[in-house]
């Protein structure tokens, strides 16, 4: 990315009169938020990065602060969210496939439409700072058609461009969801298929899978209580986790509270410290202190393991592949009963004879789509496939770790089915495992559905769309 974007030197162009004595006109400036949403999608594009990991430091880079930072924030998130159904607005306008237009004019088209619809920033800014935009980025020669798109999308507000271009809802109801909530048709209706719904219930599980999520955090068990974090946070202790906090909108930036600088509390989405919790629950006939997270990095559940194992005296084998979520396990369990391997799963060489094991399992990450504003359009279907190989194989590996009468408890952060019951029945089968009903490992948490899985959602629970699943060695 070029830092000094506003210092290029216009591009040669052809017929054009030669330069008077002066010198050349400059290209007017792009304002810094806006050069900074387009630099981050740029990357996630060009770069498989993420935005959220780009856009901070870029901020920092820059020294962008303020309205400014906001701004920037806004538009590269809420861009980056919505781009199917920005691409479907700006394809009818077009009157071409997008795929026949330019990758840098798209990306900045995107951001223009995203003004014009979803913000409250005047069209005449919108569409000037967007032609600035593509001029910079792409050159002169596509400033007249970013300008006749965004002059077409501007006749129109958001709801009306949805009735024109998303399918009939009677229809066609995953496809008239998914494109009104910005989802990929195929995730749409892998919500559909974990829900047996395709109507209501997949409408709000979708526009829940939109919104901005909150902020949770969960205070570390017998050092801080959640009553305690809440109050010094400004949050409320959470509905169902007896550690958590859920904070208010707008918060802040949570690593800046105190409890998490000193280590009491860390942020971790509700659904996951019930998963968490769920694991160190399940009933056990004899020995338990030895407990085993399969898959730890970066090591939110090792911590909350740790700290509960902790307390009732047992300890904790935590395996990472990747060597760098391995230290970040490290860091995150320091002090606690935790040793951290370095290891695949598959073939760790740990001594067996668990009492309990967690494979917090790879996954598509489905169920996380509010906390990463492009991933929705960066997985494909056939990730799912190569993931359950994977993870009916870290599955059998925990199995032969666990004690006769231990409990294995799978959990992914995703509710396509695949990845879910199927991987876990097929293997709990194969292994002549006992499947136990995890709806009583979460006690208060309404809408469990028949069991005997668990599966959590945004829209029903205010969570991440965790899945948890138990079984015990006979
Ligand atoms: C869903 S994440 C685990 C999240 C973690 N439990 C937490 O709560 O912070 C899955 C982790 O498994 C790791 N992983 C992938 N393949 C693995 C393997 N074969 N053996 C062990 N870990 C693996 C990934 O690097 C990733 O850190």
């Amino acid at each position: 990315m070029n830092d000094n974007r506003e210092r290029r030197p216009s591009r040669p162009q052809r017929g054009r009169p030669a330069p008077r004595k002066e010198g050349p006109r400059r290209p007017p400036e792009v304002d810094p938020a806006r050069q900074a949403a387009y630099d981050v999608l740029a990357a996630v594009r060009t770069k498989d990065a993420y935005a959220n990991l780009v856009l901070p430091d870029l901020l920092r880079e820059r020294r962008i602060t303020g309205r400014d930072a906001a701004l920037a924030t806004e538009l590269t998130y809420g861009t980056a969210r919505a781009q199917g159904l920005l691409d479907a607005i700006i394809e009818s306008c077009a009157e071409r496939p997008l795929a026949k237009t330019d990758p840098a004019v798209l990306d900045a088209l995107r951001l223009g439409v995203y003004q014009l619809l979803r913000t409250r920033i005047p069209e005449h800014a919108a569409v000037t700072s967007t032609v600035d935009l593509v001029r910079a980025e792409a050159g002169s020669w596509a400033t007249g058609f970013a300008n006749a798109i965004l002059r077409k999308v501007s006749e129109k507000d958001e709801s009306t461009w949805l009735d024109e271009v998303a399918p009939d809802e009677v229809a066609d109801p995953i496809g008239a969801y998914a494109l009104r909530t910005a989802h990929p048709r195929w995730i749409a209706r892998s919500f559909a298929e974990a829900l047996g719904d395709k109507g209501a219930g997949l409408k709000a599980a979708l526009e829940a899978d939109d919104a901005r999520p909150e902020v949770h955090l969960v205070g570390r068990p017998g050092e801080i209580s959640a009553d305690e974090l809440a109050a010094i946070t400004g949050g409320d202790p959470a509905p169902y986790s007896p550690y958590g906090v859920r904070l208010p909108a707008g918060a802040g930036d949570p690593a800046d509270v105190e409890p998490v600088r000193e280590r009491l509390a860390a942020v971790q989405d509700e659904g996951s410290q019930l998963c968490a919790i769920a694991a160190t629950k399940v009933p056990l006939e004899g020995s338990d202190e030895r407990w085993l997270d399969l898959c730890a990095g970066p090591g939110g559940k090792a911590a909350l393991l740790g700290a509960l194992a902790a307390m009732s005296g047992a300890t904790v084998d935590a395996v990472e592949k990747a060597p760098h979520r391995a230290k970040l396990v490290e860091k995150a369990t320091s002090g606690l009963p935790v040793t951290v391997h370095v290891a695949d799963g598959r073939e760790s060489g740990l001594e067996p004879g668990y009492d309990r094991i967690l494979v917090d399992a790879p996954c598509s990450g489905l169920g996380a789509l509010r906390r990463r504003p492009e991933a929705r359009w960066r997985r494909q279907p056939s990730d799912v496939a190569d993931l359950t190989k994977l993870q009916g194989e870290l599955l059998t590996a925990a199995y032969d770790l666990l004690r006769p009468g231990g409990a294995l408890t799978y959990v992914v952060c995703s509710p396509h089915l695949a990845e879910t019951e199927g991987v876990f029945a097929e293997t709990a089968r194969r292994l002549k495992a006992e499947i136990l009903d995890s709806r009583e490992l979460f006690p208060g948490v309404p809408e469990l559905g028949d069991g005997p899985y668990v599966q959590l959602w945004p829209h029903r629970h205010g969570t991440d769309a965790m899945f948890c699943a138990v079984l015990r060695k006979p």
